[in-house]
């Protein structure tokens, strides 16, 4: 039978779970109740989950958790996770605490810059093209008028216009660069209704305009974070090897970039579970961090740790297209509870948030792998999720948990132990 469809988005919900059902799942009528099981009880809630995409037949959670004691800038933040994975909160909360005592987190944003470009191809002479741009760029600032009037009374709208030659990358291929200023909102929509008009008016014979859209590479849309303290006052127990071992683990995740994709995850780690709690686009925000990790040309940290007259101090610089305006921000009930929680910050001192848990979060993480290793910590908060695979009772956890307090854990050595205790050996 075939399993394509014509039609499927006119179909209600049920019928779409239907249709799937029947051409997918045998007609199991166990895949119709989880699938229904993860329905919200409030239809009006339910109604708002679904028009938030296409084609919607249930939900997806994903766990949202709090990591407090975050003391960034003097002031101190509880700071709302939504992530699957786990030992990613326990370690932000960990990490916080631990600066708290130590001055906290400095954070600043250094600039709120974004791009969006009008491509398009010109077979014709270049000093032909230039004079038109010059001629006609007043004018294509006017055909934004309408849409940039309220932004402009914000403080932002469209900063500059450049026309750009990328002939020597691709044979008659020029750019209207435009740089933007969206104030509280990523701006996305913004920017590209913006490049549409651009592109409307700019058109004429011997232009062909190919597309027009924002791009998610910001690095004008920088912010910073760090953190400091004498070296002393690190750990406890040989402190300087700690800080020597620790900057190595940043120059290693520098120099190879096998390493510094993996460090790169642990920052975004932190990133993306404040992105997504907060209602903002995580694929931009990765595809604009990584995009900037290799703006040297090859793929790099981005953190940076150093040891300077016996002060040890690490630190980030990512640019972070955020906002607390537009998008699911103040749609999603929980992402709008987040924001609250966050004090209802601006975009900027959000951009400042967000770096300080992706920072946070590769602390953890290199803290760790440069001490006990990474399975220990990890593995006991992992430790819940193994025993609840094998299904265990609630008597059983509490056993596999008390047994594994001082024991190395891995996948296999849990499932033996529990073959043990049911006595399936
Ligand atoms: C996991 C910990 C925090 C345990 O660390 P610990 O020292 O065993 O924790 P503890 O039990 O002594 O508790 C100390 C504090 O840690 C936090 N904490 C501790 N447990 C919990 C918990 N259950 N729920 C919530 N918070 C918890 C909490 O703040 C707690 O204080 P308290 O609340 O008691 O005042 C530590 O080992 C750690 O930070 N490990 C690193 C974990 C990590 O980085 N995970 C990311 C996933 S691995 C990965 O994807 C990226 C990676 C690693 O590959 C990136 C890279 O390579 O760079
Ligand atoms: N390549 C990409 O990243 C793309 C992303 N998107 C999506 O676009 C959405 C974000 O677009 P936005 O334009 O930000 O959202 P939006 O379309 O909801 O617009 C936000 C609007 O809020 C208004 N506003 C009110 N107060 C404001 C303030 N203080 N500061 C700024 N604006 C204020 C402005 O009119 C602004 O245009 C996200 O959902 C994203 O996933 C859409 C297309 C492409």
């Amino acid at each position: 039978m075939p399993k394509t469809v014509n039609g499927f988005s006119k179909l209600t919900k049920l019928e779409k779970i239907d249709w799937l059902v029947s051409n997918f799942f045998d007609n199991d009528i166990k895949v119709k109740q989880v699938l229904m099981q993860y329905w919200n009880a409030n239809p009006i809630l339910q109604d708002l989950h679904d028009d938030f995409i296409e084609n919607t037949i249930s939900n997806f959670y994903v766990p949202f958790g709090i990591a407090p004691n975050f003391l960034i800038n003097g002031k101190d933040y509880a700071i709302p996770m939504a992530i699957e994975e786990s030992s990613v909160v326990a370690a932000a909360s960990l990490v916080a605490k631990f600066w708290s005592t130590r001055g906290g987190f400095k954070a600043k944003v250094i600039s709120t810059k974004k791009v969006g470009q009008v491509h398009f191809m010109f077979q014709n002479n270049k000093g032909e093209l230039q004079t038109y741009f010059n001629q006609k760029k007043e004018e294509l600032l006017k055909a934004t008028e309408t849409i940039t009037q309220n932004m402009k009374n914000r403080g932002g709208g469209i900063l500059d216009i450049e026309l750009r030659d990328k002939t020597s990358e691709l044979a008659n291929y020029y750019q209207l660069h435009v740089t933007f200023e969206t104030v509280d909102s990523m701006g996305a929509n913004f920017i590209n209704s913006c490049l549409e008009a651009i592109a409307h008016e700019f058109e004429k014979e011997g232009i062909q305009i190919v597309m027009s859209i924002l791009s998610n590479y910001v690095p004008e849309c920088l912010v910073y974070a760090e953190v400091s303290c004498k070296v002393e006052e690190l750990y406890a127990e040989n402190a300087e090897l700690f800080a020597q071992k620790f900057v190595q683990a940043v120059q290693i995740a520098n120099a190879e970039p096998h390493r510094a994709v993996t460090h790169n995850k642990g920052i975004m780690n932190g990133i993306d579970a404040v992105v997504i709690a907060t209602g903002n686009d995580f694929r931009a925000i990765e595809a604009g961090a990584h995009a900037y990790a290799s703006k040297s040309g090859t793929y790099k940290s981005l953190t940076n740790a150093s040891i300077e007259n016996g002060v040890f101090k690490f630190w980030i610089e990512i640019p972070l297209a955020l906002g607390t305006i537009g998008g699911l921000t103040s749609l999603h009930p929980l992402s709008k509870l987040s924001l609250k929680l966050l004090g209802n910050p601006s975009a900027k001192e959000l951009m400042e948030i967000i770096a300080v848990a992706g920072l946070a979060q590769n602390f953890a993480a290199l803290r760790a792998l440069t001490t006990t290793g990474i399975q220990k910590g990890h593995m006991k908060m992992h430790l819940t999720n193994i025993i609840k695979q094998l299904g265990a009772s609630e008597e059983e956890k509490q056993f596999l948990i008390n047994y594994f307090e001082n024991k190395t854990i891995t996948h296999n050595a849990v499932v033996e132990a529990y073959k043990k205790l049911i006595g399936d050996n």
